[in-house]
């Protein structure tokens, strides 16, 4: 196993009259393949933790190496190629495009880094949802789907670039206990079988115990880690 993604001394704080600290000097070094959970109180600050290790927020102390890659330093459009590049985002409400149909969602990503043509876009979006057994919707619209679906398709949109992480915010907060129990397996076999990195912030407990590895975040510090 390699590191897929460390960071160092992580801070980040909102400044104003009394500043507040969301992330507490938080280092971590995560393995390719990984299962992560990161579990904690409301508030404890895990969401704002995924958002830095997701390259979404700059943190004010300490780095963060992707794949080796020291990503300090970064400017803004360096680190939205990261994103589109390595890092695929799933989180608790699903953000799909409502006008746009289930492939078009998934095509999306693609579209924007522009390596695929139009046909091998389609066709790998295609692919994509049959792996996540969405193949048959694919000319529906979001609204037309279940939680579940949705949430599905999501993660069919996360991989389209081929990510090497998948950081998921609440991925399964929104769903009934079946959907979020397949949602679980799937993201369970994302990093298991196909080798990504998954880094899911949640409340659910059955989730956590799927991980290889739980994080316990209190006031923005590291509380345990947990390993399988
Ligand atoms: N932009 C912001 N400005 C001020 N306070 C913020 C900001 N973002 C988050 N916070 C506060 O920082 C703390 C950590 O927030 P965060 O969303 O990371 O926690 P969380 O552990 O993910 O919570 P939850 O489980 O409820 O989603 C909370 O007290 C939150 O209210």
């Amino acid at each position: 196993m390699s590191s897929m993604l460390r960071a160092e001394n992580l801070h980040r704080e909102i400044s104003g009259e009394v500043p507040v600290k969301l992330v507490n000097n938080i280092s971590l070094d995560i393995q390719a393949g990984e299962f992560v959970c990161i579990m904690g109180p409301s508030g404890s600050g895990k969401s704002s933790l995924l958002y830095l290790l997701g390259l979404l927020d700059i943190p004010n102390q300490g780095k963060i190496w992707l794949d080796g890659v020291d990503t300090a330093g970064f400017s803004e459009d360096e680190l939205a190629e990261q994103r589109l590049q390595h890092l695929g985002y799933v989180f608790q409400f699903h953000f799909l495009l409502a006008e746009f149909s289930v492939r078009d969602n998934v095509a999306l990503p693609m579209r924007k880094l522009a390596k695929l043509n139009t046909k091998e876009i389609d066709e790998r979006a295609e692919l994509l949802l049959e792996k996540l057994g969405m193949l048959g919707q694919m000319h529906k619209f979001p609204h037309q789907l279940s939680g579940g679906q949705r949430q599905r398709v999501a993660i069919a949109r996360a991989l389209a670039n081929d990510p090497k992480i998948i950081l998921a915010d609440e991925p399964t907060g929104n769903l009934d206990s079946a959907s979020a129990g397949n949602v679980r397996e799937i993201l369970k076999n994302l990093a298991h079988e196909m080798g990504k990195t998954v880094i899911a912030v949640t409340h659910d407990a059955q989730f956590a115990a799927a991980a290889d590895t739980r994080i316990s975040i209190v006031d923005g510090q590291i509380n345990t880690t947990w390993q399988a």
